[in-house]
């Protein structure tokens, strides 16, 4: 199968299943605008965690890598009104884009987004009171600390909360053990923690669309 293919399936089921509403496409447009690079999940993957929120009945929600907002609107939508998300960037300038894009989609009483970087603003989070726990992580910053916020994931969540970390397989460079690439070696060492790690039960699958070959782990807590 090659990447045309891949690309017209993903169009395929996002003409049937996901059709695009003007805050979602605007969101991207305005990214785009910006200058920020075309790395947000899929409209398909979007809605795909829209719809993992939606089946955890999920009321909080904490994302690691805010980029546009993109994923933050589809995770925010999946939130009751009175529901709490908190995404972490680092880059200002993509910051400021994702506060306009979740303002548009009329969520900015729902999703905020915090500047810094995750490893600080992660400690930060859980010294306040009633930030926690969150019945959803999305992990999807840089990759070389993946082991780290997974860690912190477990802190800020309890039993029944939904861990998910994308960009997983790398166009399946994540079999190389050789790889000295931090991307690599993070996702490698995420992968080993997540498989010892008793409070956990994942799996991880691969992806092809839009966005190429990659694939996204899927844990639960369980203790
Ligand atoms: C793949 S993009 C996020 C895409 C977004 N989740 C979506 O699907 O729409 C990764 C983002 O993580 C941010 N990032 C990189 N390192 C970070 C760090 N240490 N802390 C917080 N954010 C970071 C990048 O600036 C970038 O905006
Ligand atoms: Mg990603």
């Amino acid at each position: 199968m090659t990447n045309d293919q891949w690309q017209a399936v993903d169009g395929y089921i996002s003409d049937l299943l996901v059709p695009q509403d003007e805050a979602l496409t605007e969101a991207l447009a305005a990214s785009d605008a910006a200058g920020l690079p075309a790395i947000s999940v899929a409209p398909n993957q979007g809605k795909l965690l829209h719809l993992l929120a939606r089946t955890q009945g999920a009321r909080t929600a904490l994302e690691i890598g805010t980029l546009g907002g993109y994923s933050t609107i589809w995770l925010a939508r999946a939130l009751p009104a009175d529901g709490r998300l908190i995404s972490l960037e680092y880059d200002p300038a993509h910051a400021d884009v994702a506060r306009a894009n979740i303002a548009r989609a009329g969520l900015d009483k729902v999703a905020e987004v915090r500047t810094g970087a995750a490893l600080d603003t992660l400690p930060r989070i859980a010294a306040e009171p009633g930030a926690g726990p969150f019945d959803l992580v999305f992990i999807d910053a840089d990759k070389r600390n993946n082991p780290r916020y997974v860690e912190w994931a477990l802190r800020l969540t309890s039993p029944g909360s939904l861990i998910i970390v994308d960009n997983v397989v790398r166009g399946g460079a994540v079999v190389d053990g050789s790889s000295e690439d931090p991307s690599i070696v993070g996702t490698r060492e995420m992968f080993e923690l997540v498989a010892r790690e008793p409070r956990l039960d994942a799996t991880a699958v691969q992806t092809v669309g839009v966005k190429g070959y990659d694939g996204l782990l899927v844990a639960r807590v369980i203790a």
